[in-house]
């Protein structure tokens, strides 16, 4: 489970969360929905690391990592979604999957012997892995092409592909169906399903609420920095103070 408990964000005089506790809990879809300026992304950096809350705690698979960077986190299971970034669009999709593994240095006198044989096997491996994830989402064809050629959808699928090369148990997805044209919001959906299967867990902010609907076991709803709802997401959606919200209207 990924854990926030009473995160409070304050930028200068603004705060932007305020005392809000989020459970996601592991096995499902948490969504974190609310109008623009909500803090869904604030939460999201401090869930996934990249900021650190004023006070309050982040707590993944029960230990506290509210201080712990991303990569940190990365390395204790929990993955987060980039968008591709300009350096990346420049590879080639198989080469982008092959860029987001960390190096593990051997060290020691005798492993500087067998570390050239070593080194290939990691790769050969790394080629495999990422050949299996491709093939999941009709990539592999595209292999050798370079990424900036993909499609929106298809850029979801392969930062998507990225993040699972660390194989993690549990992912933040940052609106998974933004620049991605409607009609291909489906094979995302299919495929984060198909990885739930799999025994992986999600949290997601997303304003598509076709998305959220579709996939989210739970939802946040959230509002000038507080929790406004949480529950299924018929049940969030048909709470008044969600609707006061998006519409802008005092409650
Ligand atoms: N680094 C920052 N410095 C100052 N204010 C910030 C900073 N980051 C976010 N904010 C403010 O905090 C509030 C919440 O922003 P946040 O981006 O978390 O909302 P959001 O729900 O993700 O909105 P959107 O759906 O528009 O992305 C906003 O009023 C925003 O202007």
């Amino acid at each position: 489970m990924l854990e926030g408990r009473n995160l409070t964000v304050r930028y200068g005089g603004f705060t932007a969360l305020n005392d809000l506790s989020v459970q996601l809990r592991s096995g499902m879809v948490t969504g974190l929905i609310g109008p623009n300026g909500a803090g869904k992304s604030t939460l999201f950096s401090v869930l996934a690391g990249s900021v650190v809350p004023t006070t309050g705690q982040v707590l993944f698979g029960g230990e506290d990592v509210t201080s712990r960077p991303p990569v940190l986190r990365a390395r204790l299971g929990l993955g987060r979604s980039f968008q591709l970034s300009r350096d990346l669009a420049g590879l080639t999709v198989l080469e982008n999957l092959l860029v987001a593994q960390p190096q593990r240095v051997l060290e020691g006198i005798g492993a500087a012997l067998f570390r050239r044989r070593a080194i290939k096997a990691r790769q050969a491996h790394m080629i495999e892995k990422a050949r299996g994830l491709l093939l999941r989402v009709d990539l592999w064809r595209l292999a050798d092409q370079p990424s900036a050629a993909l499609s929106g959808g298809q850029k979801k699928l392969l930062d998507l592909c990225r993040v699972l090369m660390l194989e993690p148990s549990f992912i933040l997805l940052d609106e998974p169906s933004a620049g991605v044209n409607p009609t291909r919001i489906g094979e995302i959906t299919e495929f984060i399903r198909s990885l739930v299967a799999d025994g992986v867990s999600f949290g997601m902010v997303e304003h598509n609420m076709g998305m959220v609907a579709a996939l989210c076991d739970q939802v946040y709803a959230l509002a000038e920095g507080k929790l406004v709802a949480e529950g299924t997401f018929q049940a969030v959606t048909a709470n008044d103070d969600v609707a006061r919200a998006y519409l802008g209207v005092g409650a």
